[in-house]
């Protein structure tokens, strides 16, 4: 079953739990009335429906040429091919998870990384996230998989979660860290992470050698309602919070073929323009950091 045949239009009705904040309720109602083409037909390749950005090189053979008759099929399983490498390259930097350990999912969306990451490491894995919508989906395709026993969504802020301290073994926040204050996000993760535990985000950033943020990071911004923070305020955040980097990786060349391929399909949303010229400009940044919580 896919995504548009189960018309994840969202009903103006959604749930929006009482937010911490109203920037928080107006977080949840973009993301319960979000159902973007550029999201839900990439998710219906395979199932896996992610809200984040490709990394890797185009594969010219899979995808061929414009004349091929299949070309916007290929063109949609290479983007997809993109955003799931994303994950697993997140997934490669949470260290050894065993299948008895537990793992949190910051931001989880519709939940494809969570999905990756129980079917790579057999482990547990909570997701949280402010939309309803988006739980709701994420635990109806668990429940399709048969993995709902170890996987779960709810709607929760990330701020705030009502896990343990030291429950999980590995959390982190795949473009999501961005719409929180990164002090109160650090302080949650070093609190439900064990001491050793690893924590990894992939995020884009301002770039301070840029100065301030650019006027692209501010389309950005406006775009998807967010607040893009400093590559500076990353780390000092961290290491305010007892989360000390093991990684730091700078992914902005292995994204920019993703987004030129993109900015040339018919599923563009018009922010194409502003991720192609803020990281050509230097001004954006997209990187990720793994760190451990001692
Ligand atoms: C761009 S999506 C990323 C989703 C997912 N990480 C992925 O890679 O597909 C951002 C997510 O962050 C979530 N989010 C934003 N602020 C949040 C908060 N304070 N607490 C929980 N989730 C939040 C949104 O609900 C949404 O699911
Ligand atoms: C790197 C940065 C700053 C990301 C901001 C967070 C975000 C909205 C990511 C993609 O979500 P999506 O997959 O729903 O977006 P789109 O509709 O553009 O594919
Ligand atoms: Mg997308």
């Amino acid at each position: 079953m896919t995504s548009t045949e189960t018309g994840t239009a969202v009903s103006p009705s959604a749930f929006v739990p009482s937010p911490a904040t109203a920037y928080q309720g107006d977080i949840a109602r973009y993301w319960n009335n979000e159902a973007r083409p550029v999201n839900l037909r990439l998710g219906d390749v395979d199932g896996l429906y992610h809200h984040h950005y490709g990394i890797g090189e185009i594969d010219a053979a899979a995808l061929g040429t414009p004349e091929d008759s299949e070309y916007e099929k290929k063109l949609i399983n290479e983007l997809h091919r993109l955003e799931s490498a994303q994950a697993e390259v997140l997934l490669d930097h949470l260290g050894p998870i065993a299948p008895g350990d537990t793992l949190m999912d910051a931001g989880c969306g519709r939940g494809g990384s969570m999905v990756m990451a129980h079917q790579r490491f057999g482990c547990k894995v909570e997701g949280v996230t402010l939309s309803s919508t988006q739980a709701e989906f994420g635990n109806r395709r668990v429940q399709e998989l048969g993995i709902a026993d170890h996987v779960r969504s709810r709607v929760c802020n990330m701020l705030d979660t009502p896990f343990a301290n030291g429950q999980m073994s590995g959390s982190w926040n795949n473009e999501s860290s961005m719409y929180v204050d990164l002090h109160d996000l650090f302080a949650e993760h070093s609190r439900v992470l064990k001491v050793g535990g690893r924590y990894v985000t992939i995020t884009g950033c301002w770039n301070p050698r840029y100065g301030q943020p650019s006027k692209w990071v501010s389309q950005i911004n406006a775009h998807f309602e967010c607040n893009i923070h400093s590559r500076r305020e990353y780390l000092r955040a961290m290491a305010d919070n007892r989360l000390v980097p093991q990684a730091v990786i700078d992914l902005t060349p292995d994204t920019l073929p993703y987004w030129e391929l993109r900015a040339t399909s018919s599923l563009v949303t018009g922010i194409e323009e502003a991720f192609i010229e803020s990281y050509k400009d230097g001004s954006f940044q997209y990187v990720l950091i793994a760190a451990d919580r001692v």
